[in-house]
Order: C-alpha cells, then sequence, then structure tokens
C-alpha cells in the first residue's frame, strides 16, 4: 500500500493518539550495544569517504584530521543525547519552600541538529512547571533541554520529549514547554529564509487553563 494512504487509515483510525505515543527517537536497539569509541572510528571511516567523494584529498595537512575530528564531534558531542548514558541525572526533591505558583525557566539556549539535513536548529526553550509536592534543581531544566538537543530532531519530538520527561520527574502534568528556533536547513539553504523561526508548545494539567497559559507567555517574552 502507497505510504501516505497507509499514514491516513492510520490516522483515520486513532486519530493522533498514535502520534502523541510515539515521542521516542527511532533507534536501533543494536545501538545501545556499541562503544562511543567503535562509532567513532566507523563514522571517521564512513566521513573519509565521504570526504573523498567529494574529491577533497586527506593527505591535505588541514584536512586529515577531518574525519576523526567530525566523528568525535557526532559522538561526543552533538549527538552525545543519543547515548541513555548522558541522560542528566534530574535532582527533584521535596517542595518544602512553600512555594505553589508557577516556576519558569526562560531563554534556555540550546542547539540541535534537523534530523533531516543534518544542519543547525539554533534556539530558545522556556519551561515552567507548577509543583504538586516535589521541586526540581533548576539547571535540570536546562540540563534536559541541551541533552534532547543533543540528537538529530524534530522539534515537535524535542519539545514533547522535554515536556513528558519533567512531567514524570515532578510527578505533575502541569508543565509547560515553549520551544523557538532558527533551523538552518530553512535560513541557510533550500527557501533560505533568514527571518522566520519555528515556534512549538507542550502543557499539560493546570496549564490547559487559558488564563494561566497567557501568564506564562507573558512571562516569557
Ligand atoms: N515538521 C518539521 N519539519 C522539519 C523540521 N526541520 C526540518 N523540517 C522540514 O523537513 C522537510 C524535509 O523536506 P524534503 O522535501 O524531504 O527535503 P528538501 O527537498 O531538502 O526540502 P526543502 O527544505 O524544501 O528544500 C523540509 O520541509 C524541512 O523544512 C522540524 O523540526 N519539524
Ligand atoms: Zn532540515
Amino acid at each position: 500500500m502507497d505510504k501516505n494512504k497507509e499514514a491516513q487509515l492510520l490516522f483515520e483510525e486513532q486519530g493522533d493518539q498514535h502520534l502523541m505515543s510515539n515521542i521516542e527517537t527511532p533507534m536501533l536497539p543494536q545501538a545501545f550495544n556499541i562503544s562511543d569509541e567503535e562509532k567513532i572510528a566507523t563514522i571517521q571511516e564512513y566521513f573519509a569517504g565521504i570526504m573523498e567523494t567529494l574529491g577533497l584529498d586527506l593527505k591535505d595537512d588541514s584536512l586529515k584530521g577531518t574525519p576523526y575530528r567530525v566523528a568525535k564531534m557526532y559522538v561526543k558531542e552533538i549527538f552525545s543525547g543519543l547515548n541513555p548514558d548522558n541522560m542528566p541525572s534530574l535532582s527533584v526533591f521535596d517542595n518544602r519552600y512553600q512555594y505553589g505558583k508557577m516556576l519558569v525557566e526562560k531563554n534556555i539556549t540550546f542547539h540541535s541538529a534537523c534530523e533531516h539535513h543534518f544542519l543547525p536548529i539554533v534556539g530558545k526553550a522556556h519551561v515552567g512547571y507548577i509543583s504538586s509536592g516535589k521541586v526540581i534543581g533548576l539547571s535540570k531544566i536546562n540540563r534536559l533541554v541541551e541533552y534532547f538537543g543533543q540528537r538529530p530532531q524534530v522539534q515537535e519530538r524535542m519539545t514533547l520529549q522535554v515536556c513528558r520527561t519533567l512531567q514524570e520527574a515532578l510527578q505533575t502534568e502541569s508543565v509547560i514547554v515553549v520551544v523557538e528556533a532558527e533551523h538552518l536547513c530553512i535560513s541557510s539553504r533550500g527557501i533560505k529564509d533568514p527571518t522566520s523561526s519555528t515556534v512549538t508548545l507542550e502543557y499539560g494539567g493546570e496549564f490547559n487553563d487559558k488564563a494561566l497559559r497567557e501568564s506564562f507567555l507573558q512571562l516569557i517574552q
């Protein structure tokens, strides 16, 4: 069956339920059994192939280290969020502060990469939550955004991943996440629009209330 037809039938059957439940980055199970060093060695080889195919002379002093440099950067830096070992530990503790209103961590700068073109996504995330008894170390929110950013991503999935993980850690549905970002695949190639940006949001619990959502949006302006 034609792929579009298949997707349409699935959508008619399940509404957007299947979209919401499928927020994990699609991964091969064997990926978790390969060490970082093995991944770097393999990627280095393939990347050298890409450079050679482009006609670059890998004997050149400036180019010869590039395959290793790129491989190390992929595994240890810009795609390090594919390795669950790098998931930040989210220190959550009891809310002893008697603080019951919304907490906002805003303007969290992050870098990611678009999974369609492997070009940078650069943006800011804004996160709010209302404690149901648990609070989280502030920097852990920034670390979580960074972790999910360090993967090939689509912005919609990243937004949901941050929101769901915080909801689980804080044991409350009352979390809101707004992500605004520039996609270099839009600004620097293809349509080459340097002024547009992409905004996504996800929320639950008390943020289903329009007035509360609006006061969050006002705070992040
Ligand atoms: N929904 C969504 N789309 C994205 C994201 N990042 C990039 N894209 C889009 O993914 C699409 C891939 O489209 P294709 O037609 O397969 O690729 P392409 O020929 O390079 O498309 P152009 O970018 O229009 O030149 C493009 O429209 C991108 O703008 C994202 O985070 N979310
Ligand atoms: Zn892209």
